[in-house]
C-alpha cells in the first residue's frame, strides 16, 4: 500500500509480515509485540501531541464473556500509516469499529481530530469527523455494476450528472488501479479487485463531501465489517 497524498491518512486491520511495515519509504509503526491487545500500548514518546489525529485511550470492548480488547491505547498522528496486526479474533476489527463509531466501547474513550467520540456514527454531534471505511468483505451490491457501487451515493443523493458522476468514477477507480471494469458486476472481480472498487468507493465520498447531503455520508459509512479506516 502506498501514500499517494501526504493529506491522507489510513488505518488498517490485517494479518500481514510485520516486515512489510516500513519500506518505501511509507511510515508504519507496530503497536503489537505479541497478539494481546493489552500490549498495543507500546509506542514511541513524541514530544508534540498537536498532529494526533486519531487517539485511543484505555478502551475496553467484551462480548458477552468474551473479553475482546482490554485497555487498549495508541495515538494515531497526522500522516502515519499504521498496520494493526495480530491473529485472527484477537480484536483488530473491533478497535476499528470503535474508532469509526459502529461499535460504541464498554469502558475507555477515543479522540478523532481531540473530539472526544462519545456515540456512534450516526449521532449529530460526531457528522463531520470523515472516516472512510473499507470494509473486509468489500461490502458490494452483487446486483449493481462497478461504476453503480462507486458512484452509489452520488447517483442517489447529489445533484450531479449521470456524466459528471460517471467521470468521477472512473478516475477514482484509476486512482485504485483499476480500469475498464465499470460495467462488470462484482462477482466478474477477484476478491483484491473487490477490495479496491470498495476503496473507489470510499475515497469518492472523501473527494466530494461537498456535493453529497450529510445523512447520505453517514449511511454510506455503516455498510458492512469495517477492514480500513481512512480519514483526512
Ligand atoms: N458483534 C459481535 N458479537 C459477538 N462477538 C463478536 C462480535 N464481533 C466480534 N466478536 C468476537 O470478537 C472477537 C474479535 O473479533 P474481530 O472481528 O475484532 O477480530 P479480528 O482480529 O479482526 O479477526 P480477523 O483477523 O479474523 O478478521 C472474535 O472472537 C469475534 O468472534
Amino acid at each position: 500500500m502506498k501514500r499517494r497524498n501526504e493529506q491522507k491518512n489510513v488505518i488498517c486491520a490485517c494479518m500481514t509480515s510485520t516486515r512489510n511495515l516500513g519500506h518505501d519509504g511509507f511510515p508504519g509503526r507496530k503497536f503489537t509485540e505479541a497478539s494481546k491487545s493489552e500490549n498495543w500500548s507500546k509506542e514511541v514518546n513524541h514530544e508534540d501531541d498537536s498532529d494526533i489525529l486519531i487517539e485511543c485511550r484505555n478502551v475496553y470492548k467484551s462480548f458477552g464473556e468474551k473479553h475482546i480488547l482490554r485497555g487498549v491505547s495508541f495515538k494515531i498522528r497526522h500522516g502515519e500509516a499504521v498496520g494493526i496486526i495480530g491473529p485472527s479474533g484477537t480484536g483488530k476489527s473491533t478497535i476499528l469499529k470503535i474508532i469509526a463509531g459502529l461499535l460504541a466501547p464498554d469502558k475507555g474513550e477515543v479522540y478523532i481530530r481531540g473530539r472526544k467520540r462519545s456515540g456512534l456514527i450516526g449521532d449529530d454531534e460526531i457528522s463531520g469527523l470523515r472516516i472512510g471505511l473499507v470494509f473486509q468483505s468489500a461490502a458490494l451490491f452483487d446486483s449493481l455494476t462497478v461504476r453503480e457501487n462507486v458512484g452509489f451515493l452520488l447517483y442517489e443523493n447529489s445533484s450531479m450528472s449521470d456524466d459528471q458522476i460517471s467521470q468521477l468514477v472512473t478516475e477514482n477507480l484509476a486512482a485504485v488501479g483499476l480500469k475498464g471494469v465499470e460495467e462488470r458486476l462484482p462477482s466478474e472481480l477477484s476478491g483484491g479487485m473487490k477490495k479496491r472498487v470498495a476503496l473507489a468507493r470510499s475515497i469518492i465520498c472523501d473527494i466530494t463531501k461537498e456535493s453529497i447531503e450529510p445523512e447520505a455520508l453517514d449511511t454510506m459509512k455503516t455498510i458492512g465489517n469495517a477492514s480500513l479506516t481512512r480519514t483526512s
